[in-house]
């Protein structure tokens, strides 16, 4: 069927009212966005989690991604339609981050599909992307108390998209210090990407989504990984064994070590005996999407990320530039050689 482009109006799940693009087929709107690279597609998962008697992948994979979410009068304005309305319209600003910041056209740079299933689960205390052959996005609904659906933090959204992206470039191994490189990445650019919707500015991952009955906590800090309970210096690195209850050697854990990297080279301070002079948030994004695209492979070490930090600071700003002293101060105050 050919595509009518529709704009639609939607609640999220913080009650907040935004327009959709979507797309109309006969007297049936769909949450399909054609403006933007291949489209954005959001379905309904509807409880899938809880029918999958093994959880396993291959089980997921039958009923994922579920049924494209439809609308009779293109208002989401339901409780139920609020998670899809986040995800739909977030992963759109997520599309133009990337687009105008990097000029990177979707996360493979040919404008693949971002396909986003909600009510992946209830109670399913959890989001992730889900990579070959799926090559989606899935949120659960949380609990209520600990978490509230996820796909209502766009910070949430641009780590997963980010995931993505770094499984088309440098396809970083999710565990060990690799993994916490591929973590921390998706944290950077879902914190740079909120802060430059102006849904920020904080150097908070999840506040949105995270104990919605406590303010001002949230999943992981850039600015101070140690509020909780993360490291913030290779003093602290945690050794966790490569299994799912060792968080696959720690990556959300040590990813605190590169978040803490990121945000000093950013905005500067004093850590670990140094002083670090920021380049600011454009900067330290440009430095760290130039390593992640151009220098860093599946094994990178965290040493190995200085390395193609340095080299991307090099080549953005010129070997001796202030920037580059910058990312050697940076890398120095967390104890990375
Ligand atoms: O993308 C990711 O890194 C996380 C996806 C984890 C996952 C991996 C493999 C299959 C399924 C899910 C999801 C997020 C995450 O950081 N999850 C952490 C923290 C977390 C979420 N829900 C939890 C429940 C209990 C304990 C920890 C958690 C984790 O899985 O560790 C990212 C932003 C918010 C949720
Ligand atoms: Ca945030
Ligand atoms: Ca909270
Ligand atoms: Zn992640």
């Amino acid at each position: 069927s050919f595509k009518i482009d529709s704009v639609g109006t939607g609640t999220g799940v913080l009650g907040d009212v935004k327009s959709l693009n979507t797309d109309k087929q006969g007297n049936t709107y769909y949450l399909q966005d054609n403006t933007r690279g291949d489209g954005i597609f959001t379905y309904d998962g509807e409880n899938v989690h809880q029918r999958i008697l093994d959880r396993s992948l291959r089980q997921i994979m039958r009923y994922l991604p579920g049924t494209l979410w439809s609308d009779s009068d293109n208002v989401f304005n339901s409780s139920y339609d609020n998670a899809a309305v986040d995800a739909h319209y977030y992963a759109g600003l997520v599309y133009d981050y990337y687009l105008e910041k990097f000029n990177r056209d979707s996360f493979d740079n040919q404008g693949a599909a971002i396909k986003s299933t909600v009510h992946f689960g209830r109670n399913y205390n959890n989001a992730g992307w889900l990579g070959e052959p799926l090559n989606q996005m899935m949120y659960g609904d949380g609990d209520g108390v600990n978490w509230l659906p996820f796909s209502g933090a766009y910070d949430v959204i641009a780590h997963e998209i980010t995931h993505a992206v770094t499984d088309r470039t440098a396809n970083l191994l999710y565990q060990n210090q690799s993994g916490a490189i591929n973590e921390a990445m998706s944290d950077i650019f879902g914190v740079l990407a909120e802060n430059w919707a102006g849904l920020g500015p904080d150097w908070l991952m999840g506040e949105d989504i995270y104990t919605p009955n406590i303010p001002g906590d949230a999943l992981r800090s850039l600015a101070d990984p140690t509020l909780f309970g993360d490291p913030d210096h290779m003093d602290d690195f945690v050794q966790l064994p490569n299994t799912r209850e060792g968080d696959w050697g720690g990556v959300h854990i040590n990813s605190g070590i590169i978040n803490k990297t990121a945000y000093l080279l950013s905005e500067g301070g004093n850590h670990g005996g140094v002083t670090v002079n920021g380049v600011g948030q454009d900067n330290m994004g440009d430095i760290f999407y130039r390593s992640l695209t151009q220098y860093l492979t599946e094994s990178s070490t965290f040493s190995q990320l200085r390395s193609a930090a340095e080299q991307s600071a090099t080549d953005l700003y010129g070997a001796n530039s202030s920037a580059v002293t910058s990312v050697q101060q940076a890398f120095d105050a967390v104890g990375i050689n």
